[in-house]
């Protein structure tokens, strides 16, 4: 069934007020696993809560618990969980999305203040700021597709509920506890499960995503000196913590991104004659991959290699040392402890226990060829599994068709290199399919300096969600 002409009208009709509600929400800085940064998480859930309850929704703020943040501990982002609609005759749709994001400094390198949203200032229609994409953008779009209806009186076609944390870029923290623990109160009743947090391959094909890589993310942590050293003083009779933890960071991964931790490869699942053919159907230039990234330093230069590369198979990648000196100047510090960041991106057969077992006994076992007399321990922080769905279910045929009526075009079907670990846990314990759909673009610069989304995808991106409820609401369970 298609959607409602008069929603879509509305939307059209209402950009600048949409606009407005994603300036409101990037202008609340709420950067998840930072203590600087702990009331703006708070407000941003309180922000959307109060837009939530103006929409109609029955909404609840659950508090999930506490966690350490700079030796300190304090009460985890709550989630914000809401229902709209009971009619036994609906279906019942399930959406999260997430309310926190990435740090952002503009001295990172923005051209425009990371929390203010900058409209339009190259007259194509991109609006800059944290959280546009990812996933201020995609949640608010949910909620114009809630204010249309609200406005013009019009029944919504499925009945909602919703889920929101603020711990997403963190590693979502105790939400599968949370859905464990709702899974026969809140979490009843419900069909199937819609994500918009994730983004097309390039800017103008759309897609439906069924899998994502999982993430386990580690630190090594070493210390020694008792507090941090003058280097022309100590410099050549103590063994330095950062000169270990660079040996050690530097025999993770190669240059072409092979990762040298023994027996990961030997667990990756074998790609098969089926998966081969999906990965050579999508639409996808080399030049989409160069202008997203802002430069050709692509490792290969064949398109299915390179979308392996993101989706299919695992990568390793360097992130940061916390501890080591990265201001301007040249102190002369031998620093006492440091903490080195990498993270692996997961496929399928890999495992966060498996692949910790490894990457821990390589680590201690690379220290111990060093000789030092510095302490070496190796954290996995967070983790999540891979993930695929069946994308043939009924939901992904919807949202097939909501495509083509909003894009005029069929959508990829493509897996995400990106991580969205409670995917998993929604899909498991509450025994759901579950759709990626994304709104914005594959150069939207996530996570990245100057973030962004377009115009088009956001106001398209509404409409987009909008129909898939409306496909949704038709469409045989068959
Ligand atoms: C794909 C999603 N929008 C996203 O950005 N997920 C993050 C999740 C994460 C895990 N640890 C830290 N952040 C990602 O894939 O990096
Ligand atoms: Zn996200
Ligand atoms: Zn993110």
């Amino acid at each position: 069934m298609a959607a409602d002409p008069r929603f879509l009208k509305y939307v059209d009709e209402h950009q600048d007020d949409y606009i407005n509600r994603l300036a409101q929400a990037v202008a609340i800085p709420s950067v998840s696993g930072n203590i600087s940064y702990v009331k703006d998480v708070e407000a941003m859930a309180d922000f959307l809560i109060s837009q939530l309850e103006s929409l109609g929704v029955k909404t609840q703020r659950r508090p999930i618990g506490t966690h350490e943040l700079e030796g300190k501990e304090v009460d985890l982002p709550p989630v914000v969980i809401g229902e709209i609609g009971n009619d036994p005759k609906k279906k019942t749709l399930l959406i999260y999305g997430h309310y926190d994001v990435q740090p952002a400094l503009l001295e990172d390198g923005w051209l425009y203040p990371p929390f203010e949203l900058t409209k339009d200032p190259e007259g194509t229609g991109k609006l800059y700021g944290r959280g546009s994409t990812d996933d201020k953008g995609p949640v608010l779009g949910w909620l114009n597709v809630l204010e249309a209806h609200k406005n013009l009186g019009l029944e919504l076609p499925v009945n909602m509920k919703m889920c929101f944390e603020g711990m997403e870029e963190n590693g979502s923290e105790n939400l599968d506890k949370f859905i464990e623990s709702e899974k026969d109160k809140f979490f009843t009743g419900i069909d199937c499960m819609c994500i918009s947090d994730n983004y097309w391959l390039d800017t103008k094909t759309p897609c439906l995503t069924y899998g994502l890589r999982g993430i386990n993310y580690y630190e090594i942590r070493i210390s020694g000196p008792g507090r941090d050293l003058h280097s022309g003083v100590f410099g050549g009779t103590v063994h330095e913590p950062m000169t270990d933890l660079i040996a050690i960071m530097s025999k993770l991964v190669t240059p072409t991104g092979e990762i040298l931790v023994p027996g990961i490869k030997e667990l990756i699942a074998p790609v098969t004659a089926d998966e081969q053919a999906k990965f050579e159907a999508i639409h996808f230039e080399m030049k989409d991959i160069h202008d997203a990234v802002g430069a050709d330093v692509t490792i290969s230069n064949d398109t299915v290699k390179t979308l392996m590369g993101r989706m299919r198979n695992p990568s390793l990648s360097l992130h940061g040392i916390e501890g080591a000196f990265s201001a301007v100047g040249s102190k002369t510090v031998i620093p006492a402890s440091i903490k080195g960041k990498f993270s692996i991106r997961l496929v399928p057969n890999l495992t966060v226990k498996e692949v910790t077992e490894l990457v821990v006994k390589y680590v201690e076992d690379e220290f111990k060829k060093l000789g030092s007399k510095n302490k070496c321990e190796v954290v996995l922080t967070h983790g999540g599994e891979p993930w695929l769905a069946d994308p043939n279910h009924y939901s992904y045929r919807a949202a097939h068709k909501a495509t083509e009526a909003v894009y005029g075009q069929a959508p990829d079907y493509t897996r995400e290199g990106g991580s969205i670990p409670v995917t998993l846990d929604f899909a498991n314990i509450l025994n759901l399919n579950v759709l990626l759909l994304p709104v914005g673009r594959g150069d939207d610069g996530a996570h990245s300096t100057n973030e962004k989304i377009d115009t088009d995808n956001y106001i398209r991106g509404t409409k987009l969600l909008g129909s898939y409820m409306y496909e949704l609401a038709a469409i045989s369970k068959e």
